[in-house]
């Protein structure tokens, strides 16, 4: 096994390596992946050296053929899946993982509220303990008493990304530092919010490209809250795994549809004013963080899966084999709203959800979008529980999402098979830089 070579970036780290298109992000938060056979996660070297040691004694004992049996017992490496590392601290961008990092094929979403009496100091201590443990996992490294859920597993490009909730201010005497951009969202018509699955004072977004580590993290991080931050609600999700497809593609959601084609690019020049907060934001502990907006939203997919192809194409305004404008051409195609039919009809119509959703009908908004799917088993009347768990990132939600989001309830004829069932909306701040742990300019400052 080659040893880790240091690189400018993150000590300890090998520099990140070509990726496939979808799963680059240009801003040092691409995963690392490793050509060689360079293993983080500590315990996976005893592994490796026990299996070692009983392939040398085999050789010791058996000359040619010895050898050979050796070089069978071999442990194969992980694959670029497991040993795909996201830095807990970017070389190159100010923002947490999980943000621009690409989708992984697993993600819980967990909401905390503070216990009676805990308050700023006891805060501060959490999220000292939650950062350093979040950056010893996202390394492959287990924790202090670990469980060993993850024992066998690298990284997986694992991503823990914190978040403060609008009553956490109130709840540590920081009601001053509250941004007037976590002001509560507006009531929406097609709202049917559970507030015991909503809000929170802290929130803690997990992905990791293979179950048990994203398992393991949330565990570990829930762990080290108990007598200062309770569980208020939990979520899971996943995605598509990669190199499930021949090569890489844009997400599916549940109801079949290509998701996640006109989302802004970190190489728009726009990316960084629409996503993430600038320097003259008030709150100078949120520069160069960012706003996520959560919601659970059931689909309705038992009444979805009945309408023919033609219709669902035209509920979305895209093609549903490869997402492609029903302007025509291919996915990366820009839609030609103005484009009518031998009818006179609009050919994307009215209400067709990504014209109603797009920045041309909503004054230039638009956000991150970067949901998980999720299915939480069947309802009394057989009905899956199903559907997306939408976490979208702005750097002003009111500008993006709310703006949007009452576009889309007057008049989105997606949202007739849709129940948004829980929100939250987070101060997602900065990532920590060296030495320090995310949220200490908040607590601390
Ligand atoms: C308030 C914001 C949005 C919510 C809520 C939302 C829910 C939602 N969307 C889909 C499926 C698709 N959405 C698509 C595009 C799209 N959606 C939003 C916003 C919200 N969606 C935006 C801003 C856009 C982009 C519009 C544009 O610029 O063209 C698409 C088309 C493909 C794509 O661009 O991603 C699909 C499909 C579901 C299923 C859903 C709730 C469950
Ligand atoms: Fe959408």
């Amino acid at each position: 096994m080659s040893k880790q070579t240091p690189d400018r970036q993150t000590p300890g780290r090998k520099a990140p390596q070509e990726r496939p298109p979808e799963r680059q992000s240009p801003d040092g938060q691409t995963p690392q992946t490793p050509q060689t056979l360079e293993l983080s996660r500590r315990r996976l070297l005893g592994t490796v050296g026990a299996a070692g040691a009983a392939g040398l004694v085999v050789g010791g004992t058996g000359g040619a053929l010895g050898v050979a049996a050796a070089q069978d017992d071999a442990p194969k490496p992980l694959t670029t899946l497991g040993s795909t590392e996201v830095a807990f601290r970017p070389a190159r961008a100010k923002q947490q993982a999980g943000i621009t990092t690409p989708l992984q094929a697993k993600g819980h979403l967990v909401a905390f509220d503070l216990t009676p009496g805990s308050g700023r100091k006891e805060a501060a201590a959490l999220l000292r303990r939650w950062s350093r443990t979040a950056e010893e996992l996202m390394a492959g490294h287990a924790p202090h008493a670990d469980t060993g859920v993850a024992l066998d597993a690298g990284p997986s490009s694992l991503t823990v990304t914190f978040g403060f909730g609008h009553s956490f201010f109130d709840r540590t005497g920081l009601t001053k530092h509250r941004p007037s951009q976590l002001d509560p969202l507006p009531d929406f018509s097609a709202d049917a919010l559970d507030p015991r699955r909503s809000n929170g004072d802290l929130w803690i977004q997990i992905g990791a490209d293979d179950a048990l580590v994203a398992f393991h993290a949330l565990r570990a991080l829930q762990k080290e809250a108990a007598g200062t931050a309770r569980l208020r609600w939990q979520m899971n999700g996943f995605n598509r795994t990669p190199g499930a497809t021949a090569q890489p593609m844009t997400a599916r959601n549940l109801m079949g549809q290509v998701d996640g084609t006109n989302n802004p690019k970190p190489s728009d020049p726009d990316f960084d004013a629409r996503i993430f907060v600038g320097r003259d934001t008030e709150q100078a502990w949120m520069r160069g963080g960012s706003y996520a907006v959560v919601r659970r939203i059931r689909m309705l997919l038992d009444e979805w899966e009945k309408q023919p192809l033609h219709k669902q194409e035209k509920v979305i305004g895209r093609r549903k084999s490869n997402g492609a404008p029903l302007t025509g051409g291919s996915e990366t195609t820009p839609m030609r709203l103005d484009a009518n039919g031998p009818d006179g009809l609009p050919v994307i119509p009215a209400d067709a959800h990504a014209r109603v959703a797009a920045p041309e009908s909503n004054q230039g908004a638009a956000m991150l979008r970067r949901p998980f799917s999720f299915h939480d088993g069947f309802r009394d009347d057989g009905a899956p529980d199903a559907g997306l768990l939408f976490v979208c990132w702005q750097a002003d939600p009111l500008r993006a999402f709310t703006q949007i989001q009452r576009k889309l309830d007057r008049g989105d004829a997606l949202s007739v098979f849709l129940r948004h069932e829980a929100s939250g909306l987070y101060a997602v701040p900065p990532a920590a830089e060296a030495g320090d742990y995310v949220g200490r300019p908040l607590l601390e400052g």
